[in-house]
């Protein structure tokens, strides 16, 4: 039965989607492994069944819940995940294979992070500095102050350590150093994280003028409402797994989020009268039998405590891990 009626693009369409293509993930997972108790040893299923595509000059938003494993899915695609893990499944990077080889020569070249944290500086050298040797042309103190303009920053903040900057100013002078480097991909973690009402508005514009850079943007966020902002597209992240990816045009003609899951986050946003769920996640030590979302969700059934539902294409790039979505 089909629930949703496909896309049907042209040939030309489909090509012209591929070759621009920047990033695609695969079946991506993590597993831990670590001593539990009595020196036993126990697997943590961080990452289960992750897919994603990003093109050149999209921003898409991965959401998911605080502790949920973003930050390491992040290092499973940038290959600096941690040595007591294991990492499985396919990552593309320009239709080509992202080898170990190939990752080590993109990383920080044309795959570049914006940490969570924000004490990922060189807490001895100029922050103007950090920024210019990013560039690989027109590497003036002149160009790096131009940029700093552009972000909000004074231009005086060129010859201050970061110990001297705030939180917020260290934000920026992230999105500095992505504006200044030659990097395609840029993997923002939690860009928003700490910075109040005015200052998020702020970050996102300047993750949308990354975009306009022709840079694909990964966002990681806990945050749905920042994500509707700025996001192309919405990778919802449960369990380890993308339950749903959504095309913001769908949400913007009046469609809804199409997973229990993502419409229970879309619930309990303040504007739509924060309904809460037990949203507990299941455990990293559980393997999963049928639908990870299935012990929360008000309409599962006998079938989705059994039965793991596949991720359904909806279109080339939308698609929804649920038996009965849209139903
Ligand atoms: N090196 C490690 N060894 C063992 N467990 C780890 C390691 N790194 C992370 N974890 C665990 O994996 C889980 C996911 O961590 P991660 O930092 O990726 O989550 P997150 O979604 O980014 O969280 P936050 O919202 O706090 O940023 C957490 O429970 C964390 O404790
Ligand atoms: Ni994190």
């Amino acid at each position: 039965m089909h629930v949703y009626e496909l896309n049907h693009e042209t040939q030309e369409e489909l090509e012209k989607i591929q070759n621009n293509l920047l990033l695609e993930v695969k079946n991506l997972s993590l597993t831990i492994e670590r001593f539990g108790k009595g020196w036993t040893r126990e697997r943590l299923y961080v990452i289960r069944d992750f897919h994603l595509k990003i093109h050149h000059g999209e921003v898409v938003a991965i959401v998911g819940a605080s502790g949920s494993g973003k930050s390491l899915l992040a290092d499973a695609i940038l290959g600096i995940h941690p040595k007591n893990s294991i990492v499985d499944g396919m990552i593309k990077y320009e239709n080509e294979l992202l080898t170990e080889k190939r990752r080590k020569r993109l990383r920080g070249n044309d795959i570049l992070l914006i940490p969570q944290m924000t004490n990922a500086l060189d807490p001895l050298m100029k922050v103007g500095k950090q920024v210019k040797t990013l560039m690989k042309q027109n590497n003036h103190q002149k160009a790096v102050k131009q940029i700093f303009q552009k972000v909000g920053l004074d231009p005086d903040v060129y010859d201050q350590i970061p110990s001297a900057c705030s939180g917020g100013m260290i934000r920026k002078i992230f999105i500095a150093m992505a504006l200044a480097s030659e990097a395609k991909l840029i993997i923002a973690d939690e860009p928003t994280n700490g910075l109040d009402y005015e200052s998020i508005d702020e970050m996102l514009f300047q993750i949308k003028m990354l975009e306009k850079d022709n840079k694909g943007v990964i966002m990681i966020t806990h945050d749905l409402e920042a994500a509707m902002k700025v996001a192309d597209k919405i990778a919802v992240f449960y369990a380890g797994e993308t339950v749903e990816v959504v095309d913001k045009k769908h949400l913007k003609k009046g469609g809804k989020f199409r997973h229990p899951y993502s419409r229970a986050l879309w619930n309990a946003l303040p504007q739509n009268g924060f309904i809460a769920i037990d949203s507990t996640q299941p455990s990293a030590t559980e393997k999963l039998t049928g639908c990870s979302f299935a012990k929360q969700c008000p309409k599962a059934t006998k079938k989705c405590k059994i039965e793991k539902p596949l991720l359904k294409e909806i279109s080339h790039d939308e698609m929804v891990r649920c038996f009965y979505a849209g139903m």
